[in-house]
């Protein structure tokens, strides 16, 4: 592994947002530079509400902190085999936490890839139409080896997954597909697709987002044991190294060491 990845430690999640925003913001505005579109990929869990958090709230007035919203193309890192209107959806939670709230006349509307409703009797149909949708987005699949994500906006779960990537799972040796199907997730509910682990450490950059007490164990483990480095996580920091930040509060890391400690 090159560098280490950065974690950035905040009182609590309101001290955590405005800070995120600015590291979101900052590959926006040099994704935009690049090639014009900001091209996203986030989780389920407490990820959305954290992220709304963020990127609602009101900007500085400085010239770089301005959220252009028509120029985003969100991806779902993981996505439950649920209807789009179910409980579980990842979709749902990020249109009930973010998508429905976002100011639409001033900052613009993104353009969002949610899984395809009729697909969802097969998982592995799901995964594999996903990845269609991401060939059409980002070049064919015979000329670029894997997506590149300007952005993934990640969590980790008690046990050291991310998106759908289970500890000990056989996805987390795929190499080839970018999305894959899971029928088993540990995690309810049982059927789900997500990318794979080389697309996830294929981005540009990656954020995790830990907030909480109750990830002071996992995050302990992941930072501080050989076990913990193979953990799905581990397995990213391992794998994509200073491009992971970790976005982190003060009771999930208590008592932690973490590689390098920054600040943005
Ligand atoms: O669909 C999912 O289940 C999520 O994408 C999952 O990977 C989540 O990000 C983690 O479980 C962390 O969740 P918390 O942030 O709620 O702990």
């Amino acid at each position: 592994m090159g560098k280490p990845p950065n974690v950035y430690t905040f009182a609590g999640v309101a001290e955590l947002a405005p800070s995120l925003r600015a590291y979101v913001l900052s590959a926006q505005n040099a994704a935009i530079e690049r090639h014009g579109t900001f091209r996203v990929a986030v989780s389920g869990g407490s990820l959305p509400k954290t992220l709304a958090q963020a990127l609602l709230a009101k900007s500085d007035g400085s010239s770089g902190d301005v959220v252009d919203f028509s120029k985003w193309e969100i991806f779902f890192a993981d996505e439950r085999c649920v209807p789009l209107d179910h409980e579980d959806s990842n979709y749902k939670l990020l249109k009930d936490e973010l998508l429905d709230k976002i100011p639409k006349e001033e900052v613009g509307e993104p353009k969002v890839f949610p899984i395809d409703e009729q697909y969802l009797d097969d998982a592995q149909e799901m995964a594999d139409q996903y990845e269609k949708a991401l060939v059409s987005v980002f070049a064919a699949r015979d000329s670029v080896k894997l997506p590149l994500f300007d952005l993934l906006l990640l969590g980790c779960g008690p046990d050291g997954h991310t998106c759908s990537l289970f500890p000990e799972h056989p996805l987390l040796r795929e190499t080839d597909a970018w999305v894959l199907s899971i029928s088993d997730s540990p995690k309810p509910p049982p059927k789900r697709i997500t990318l794979s682990l080389p697309v996830v450490c294929h981005g540009a950059k990656i954020a995790f987002v830990a907030t909480g007490g109750g990830k002071k164990d996992i995050m302990k483990k992941i930072f501080e044991t050989e076990e913990g480095r193979a953990l799905p996580c581990g397995l990213v920091n391992e794998g994509a190294g200073e491009k992971v930040s970790w976005f982190t509060d003060a009771p999930a890391v208590e008592g932690v060491s973490v590689p390098r400690r920054g600040s943005l």
